[in-house]
């Protein structure tokens, strides 16, 4: 039997206004995402896009610019009917927000588009831009009044990552977006959000019963959070050496695996019920000093290797960063839970580039069995007991523990009861981004950052940027591109008696 409590919201009709329309994200996710709603039926019948961008550029020509892009990045086969349809909708407007009359103009094509399209006035913009003109665009946006709401028609303002640069930057940009948006119109994108694995955590949890009764520091030790990537920086040069992996991932995609699998039960699938429990315990993580955040730490930077055939270039020596970067591209730490139900438990996050395995995964290490009654194999010797959700490339739940190996002896062995998505479910594959725009369709921020959770992440994670700014090179281990990373990751677990689940090389 299928439950479903899919909204029966239908999307209202709307203008979808995507600043930096000719960047990588519109082409490569946005557009593809559009295109798979449209094959679904799921877009309203009365519907336009409008591409802003600074340059000018005839709608024809972004038309086909964009159209290029989905046939490079669909993910499914490309209908042309429905192609056609979807961009047959977009319009390209010109507005840059360093010459504010541009926005003005901006708002009378807007108006008048409206008219012709019958989009009744509602109006979702979406920022697909670098985080810098963030502030700059929204600003204009409510000077020309293209916010204001109108004989009841929403506005609402989809920002996309990275949200701010530290706990003040991301507050600031809270308060300034807040002052031209109601919080329930501002979507604040985490593409993790749009993953089905990470979505299913809070279905595992609150649709099982079985799990709820033993989630707590009574019979979890530890948690492991891992998101070890492949590649390297790319030709992301220039942003990422000025952010580097903790600013990268962790107040943002590794908090929300931390987020659903430590909050609380929320009483309601509703955003106020989610959002707020998922902040509780963001907001509970132990803050520690400098001092412990060093020392409850481990950064590494990598150096030249080979993964499989691909051969990586030394960090220092990548497109746009500095060759004397001290900017980590791994980080590992330890973070602690300051509530009933995980005082005790640390939970170990880990996260960094050209490492020896793709794999991003939460494992939930359970206690060893209390007593040795089976005394082939000492309780220290058994097998660890872990549940392990799947994100990328595993998509899957596995549940590790003991069990006797066939024969007339006992005699014990490890084993692994596993689900995969693939092998229940026949989805067609997604972009990740599908649920997401269909959500700020339909006004369903669930699966958006709200500024508190926002807030709280940033700062457990400041006492870190601050330690390590402050340590300069000092404590910035080399790893080769195609390892493990630093090998004092291993020792950030090994000194509390424990270990990584599985080594990402062997
Ligand atoms: N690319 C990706 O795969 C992903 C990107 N993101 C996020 O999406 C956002 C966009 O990324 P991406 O598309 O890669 O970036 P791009 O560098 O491709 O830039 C997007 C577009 O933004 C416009 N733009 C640049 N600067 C300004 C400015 N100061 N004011 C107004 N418009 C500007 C430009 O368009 P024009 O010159 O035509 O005005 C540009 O084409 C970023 O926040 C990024 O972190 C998130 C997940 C994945
Ligand atoms: O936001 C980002 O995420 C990607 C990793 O995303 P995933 O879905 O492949 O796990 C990361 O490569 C990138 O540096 C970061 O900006």
């Amino acid at each position: 039997m299928t439950v479903s409590t899919a909204s029966t919201s239908a999307p209202d009709r709307y203008a979808m206004v995507i600043f930096g329309v000719t960047g990588d994200l519109t082409h490569r996710l946005v557009i593809p995402a559009l295109y798979n709603l449209a094959e679904a039926g799921l877009l309203p019948e009365t519907f336009c896009v409008v591409g802003i961008t600074r340059k000018e550029i005839a709608s024809e020509e972004l038309r086909a610019s964009l159209m290029d892009g989905l046939k490079r990045f669909a993910t499914r086969p490309v209908r042309q009917d429905v192609a056609d349809k979807l961009l047959y909708c977009v319009t390209a407007i010109s507005a840059d927000p360093s010459d504010p009359p541009s926005f003005d103009r901006l708002r009378e094509r807007l108006e008048k588009l409206e008219a012709a399209r019958h989009t009744g006035g509602n109006r979702l913009f979406y920022l697909a831009t670098p985080p810098d003109a963030f502030a700059p665009i929204s600003s204009e946006l409510g000077r020309a009044g293209l916010l204001r709401e109108d004989q009841g028609a929403w506005r609402r303002l989809v920002v996309e990552k990275p949200f701010g640069t530290d706990l003040a930057s991301a507050k600031a940009l809270n308060a300034h977006l807040l002052g031209l948006v109601p919080e329930h119109e501002l979507y604040r994108i985490d593409h993790y959000l749009g993953k089905e694995t990470v979505q299913n955590i809070l279905v595992m949890r609150f649709a099982n019963g079985m799990f709820e009764p033993i989630w707590n520091r009574d019979h979890i030790d530890h948690v492991q959070i891992t998101v070890a990537e492949t590649l390297g920086v790319g030709h992301r040069g220039s942003f990422y050496d000025a952010t580097g992996a903790l600013r990268d991932m962790v107040p943002n995609h590794l908090f929300q695996l931390l987020s659903l699998v430590a909050m609380e039960p929320p009483s309601q699938f509703n955003a106020h019920a989610v959002r707020t429990a998922k902040s509780a315990v963001l907001s509970a993580i132990q803050i520690p000093s400098e001092h412990d955040a060093l020392a409850n730490s481990v950064r590494g930077q990598y150096s030249a290797g080979q993964i499989g055939d691909t051969t990586i270039e030394d960090y220092r020596k990548s497109r746009n960063v500095s060759p004397n970067s001290t900017t980590e591209t791994y980080a590992a730490l330890k973070l602690n839970i300051d509530n009933w139900r995980w005082a005790g438990v640390p939970f170990y996050l880990r996260t960094g580039k050209a490492l020896g395995a793709k794999r991003t995964e939460v494992a939930i290490k359970f206690k060893q069995a209390p007593f040795a009654m089976f005394r082939c194999t000492p309780v220290q010797q058994l097998s660890q007991n872990y549940l392990v959700i799947g994100i990328e490339p595993a998509e899957s739940i596995s549940l590790q523990f003991n069990s006797k190996i066939p024969g007339p002896q006992i005699a014990i062995d490890g084993v692994e009861m596993t689900f995969r998505y693939k092998d229940y479910f026949k989805v067609a594959p997604s972009t990740g981004y599908e649920t997401l725009i269909h959500d700020c369709m339909i006004g369903d921020n669930i699966l958006f950052q709200r500024a508190d959770a926002i807030e709280a992440g940033w700062a457990a994670v400041q006492p870190f940027l601050d330690g390590w700014r402050k340590a300069g090179a000092d404590g910035l281990q080399i790893y080769p591109a195609g390892s493990n990373g630093p090998a004092d990751a291993d020792a950030l677990l090994a000194r509390d008696g424990r270990s990584w689940r599985e080594p990402l090389v062997r």
